[in-house]
């Protein structure tokens, strides 16, 4: 527990890391529940890497990087639906009109995850929006033979967005979760 920033603290003070800013009810319930059926209407597929098939499933607009090839190339555009989302998570991350050229949908059926990474050094910011299951984003840095680590709560209906020193000196990764969680991050370019 000790990994853990007071409660709120990321939410209302400083951020526990430089660079990670957050929201809590960025959707409404009815919007959250709209965003659900919307992605799961969508061509989901598993998350591929080498032999291994992760539980997530995830769709790409705008650009695609296939983990498999090393790929990354334009693909269908953001569709109509996703753009006044979009167009609210600009303005929440500061950014101009269009400059979160990517969203991927990913669906998290119970007992998946998403282990440590670093997002793709293509992409710049990174701005997220939670739904369904509450989730806890891990953060950890490596200091010399340690890792520095927190741990920041990631409720449904809420934004964040890492940019600066979260987004490119921390990992991160998202502990299996016991019911469905839906997200939906958006990427500008660097
Ligand atoms: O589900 C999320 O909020 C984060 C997903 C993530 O870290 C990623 O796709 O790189
Ligand atoms: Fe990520």
């Amino acid at each position: 527990m000790f990994a853990h920033s007071p409660p709120g603290d990321d939410l209302f003070g400083q951020p526990p890391i430089s660079g990670l800013r957050q929201e809590e009810e960025f959707v409404s319930l009815q919007e959250e529940r709209a965003l659900i059926d919307r992605i799961n209407a969508s061509k989901l597929s598993p998350f591929r890497f080498q032999q291994w098939t992760g539980k997530r499933l995830t769709h790409s607009y705008g650009w695609s990087y296939d983990f498999q090839t090393g790929k990354f190339a334009p693909t269908d555009p953001v569709p109509e639906w996703l753009r006044p989302l979009r167009a609210r998570a600009e303005c929440f991350a500061g950014l101009a009109r269009g400059e979160l050229v990517q969203a991927l949908l990913i669906r998290y059926d119970p007992g998946a995850g998403i282990g440590w990474h670093r997002d793709r050094p293509v992409f710049r910011d990174v701005v997220g929006i939670s739904l369904g299951e509450a989730a806890t984003m891990r953060f950890r840095q490596r200091n010399r033979d340690h890792f520095k680590r927190v741990n920041v709560p990631l409720p449904p209906r809420g934004i964040y967005h890492l940019s600066g020193e979260v987004r490119h000196e921390w990992e991160h990764s998202i502990a299996e979760m016991p019911a469905p969680r839906w997200s939906i991050t958006f990427r500008s370019l660097v």
